[in-house]
């Protein structure tokens, strides 16, 4: 039973699959069967569909974590920050590790509590670990004293994989799910 709400800020670099990932989340733990209806009236049938769906009918953007509900939002100060990264880019991260640093510095970005890095779009690595261990060294130099919590966490947002449910991969199901790190 959720007894407390935080506030979330879901960022990343164009592309990465911020809009996947909070659809992906609202749809499997932030909607009632109304708005199910809703929803399918509308035709919306992608993940991606679903954040413009909420926006266009100015609904709050909230879901249900193991032990809090959880509102994204746009501001600099949010509890909880999900910086997401695209594992299939050919930089293997280094421009959006590059990013984050520039943003915590400036304090673009100040988590009060958590700060999730989501390595995105591993199901086009093949779940790779050789890919995701090459994405999390660039994100290693960051300077991340200031921003909570930190995790590391491998995803695939469109096909759910390490978001409630750990991946049957052996090497990616020893840590946190994202909702886990959430908390
Ligand atoms: N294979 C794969 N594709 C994904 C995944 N997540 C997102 N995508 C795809 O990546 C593309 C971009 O996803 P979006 O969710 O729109 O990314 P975004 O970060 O919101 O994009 P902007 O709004 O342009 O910044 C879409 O074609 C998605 O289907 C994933 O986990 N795996």
């Amino acid at each position: 039973m959720a007894s407390n709400s935080k506030t979330l800020a879901v960022l990343g670099q164009p592309g990465a699959g911020k809009k996947t990932l909070v659809g992906s989340l609202l749809y499997k733990c932030g909607m009632d069967l109304s708005l199910l209806q809703q929803l399918e009236s509308s035709g919306t049938s992608k993940y991606v569909d679903i954040v413009p769906f909420f926006e266009q009918h100015k609904l709050a953007k909230t879901f249900c974590a193991p032990s809090t509900t959880i509102t994204i939002v746009d501001g600099k100060t949010p509890d909880l920050v999900i910086w997401v990264v695209d594992a299939s880019a050919l930089d293997r991260g280094a421009s959006s590790a590059d990013e984050l640093a520039s943003l915590i510095s400036h304090k673009g970005i100040e988590p009060k509590e958590k700060l999730l890095i989501l390595v995105n779009k591993m199901d086009e690595t093949e779940w790779s670990e050789e890919v995701f261990e090459a994405i999390s060294s660039s994100f290693k130099s960051i300077d991340l004293d200031s921003s909570g919590e930190t995790y590391t966490i491998p995803v695939s947002a469109l096909r759910g994989d390490n978001l409630l449910e750990a991946p049957s991969v052996p090497w990616a199901n020893t840590g946190p799910t994202m909702m886990q790190a959430l908390g």
